[in-house]
């Protein structure tokens, strides 16, 4: 019976995944190795919940309730000690994971399960060193994750059938959509796709064909507006098959195939420009403007997963 969860890393990704479990009624305890890490995910934590009770998604008998779930301790010993789940959440830097897996199979408890939020390490690489592959798994959470819907499991070919059950039925009690991967891949699904994607929409920037601002929209006004509801196999079902036979036929072979980060990003990341949080990337932003593009998109959010929510309770 799973009841106590541990994070491990209360960034971006953590203080969400923590959040979620503390939210449906799970012990956490969020673990960070320094203090001020820890106490700003708290206030992160705090400001997501408040903006979730400011939608009419939660009252505030609830975010207390979820707040009263969660403790944060520096000491991994003590942060880990009565776990029955761990998520590790710390930075996408292989030595740092394996160093972590060596410290943990140390102290956690023999039938606790350990799980990644890696982006993109195959499990057989993040298990390469460790000796709990029987109990290791990813569960690939998006951003932000306590309110992205899907969680990608991929599993060890020594995963034991019972620890994958086990999670599918956890991240499925926190109102989460597991995927389950039935084989090992490099970038798993949806990272797979988005990279796809986005190796197409930097070749357009790059050859003028339109601004990253239409590029943009050309996903949010036009496919992205389906995908909430539809996904790509369906959609082609719906489009027609013979159509799609003949789009790819006359596409693909024009689609941009090259194989390492696009040039813009190359170039703009040696010039330290990496985005919303350096203060620049392709758009530049005010420190008052990320977090009033964050405010707006995770309300964006909270709407979008009450309405399908509706959609799920009718079918
Ligand atoms: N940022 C994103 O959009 C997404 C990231 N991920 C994955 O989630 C993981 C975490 O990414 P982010 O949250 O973005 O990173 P982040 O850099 O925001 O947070 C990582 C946290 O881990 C802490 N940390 C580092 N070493 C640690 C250790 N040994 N023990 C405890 N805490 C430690 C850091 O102090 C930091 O607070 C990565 O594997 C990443 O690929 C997955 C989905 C989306
Ligand atoms: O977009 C997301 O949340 C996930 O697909 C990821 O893992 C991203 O690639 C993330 O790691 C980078 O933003």
């Amino acid at each position: 019976m799973i009841k106590n969860i541990a994070i491990i890393g209360s960034g971006v990704m953590g203080s969400g995944i923590a959040q979620s479990f503390a939210v449906s009624g799970y012990f956490v305890t969020i673990n960070d190795i320094k203090e001020e890490f820890l106490s700003k995910a708290q206030d992160r934590i705090s400001e997501n919940l408040s903006l979730l009770i400011e939608e009419g998604a939660m009252t505030e008998q609830e975010k207390q309730g979820a707040l009263s779930n969660i403790t944060y301790k520096v000491d991994l010993k003590e942060a880990v000690r009565d776990a029955d789940f761990i998520i590790e959440a710390i930075p996408e830097v292989i030595e740092l994971k394996l160093d972590l897996y060596q410290q943990l199979e140390q102290i956690v408890k023999e039938d606790a399960i350990i799980a990644s939020n890696t982006s993109t390490f195959p499990i057989s690489r993040l298990m390469e060193t460790a000796s709990f592959a029987d109990r290791m798994i990813i569960a690939h959470f998006f951003n932000p994750g306590h309110l992205v819907p899907l969680v990608e499991i991929v599993q060890h070919n020594e995963t034991k059938p019972e620890v994958v059950e086990a999670t599918l039925d956890l991240i499925r009690k926190i109102g989460k959509s597991p995927i389950l991967l039935k084989k090992e891949i490099a970038g798993f699904i949806a990272n797979r796709l988005q990279t796809a994607l986005m190796r197409e929409a930097f070749y357009l920037l790059k050859e003028g064909v339109a601004t990253a601002e239409d590029i943009d929209t050309a996903i949010t006004a036009g496919p992205g507006f389906r995908w909430a509801f539809t996904g790509p196999i369906e959609i082609a079902d719906f489009g027609g098959l013979d159509t799609w036979h003949r789009v790819f036929d006359n596409v693909a072979p024009e689609l941009d195939q090259s194989k390492q980060a696009p040039i813009i990003i190359r170039d703009l990341v040696e010039k330290g420009k990496l985005g919303a949080k350096s203060g620049e990337g392709i758009f530049t932003y005010e420190e008052s403007t990320v977090s009033q593009k964050i405010n707006e998109r995770d309300r964006n959010f909270i709407k979008l997963g009450k309405l399908k929510r509706e959609k799920e309770e009718v079918l």
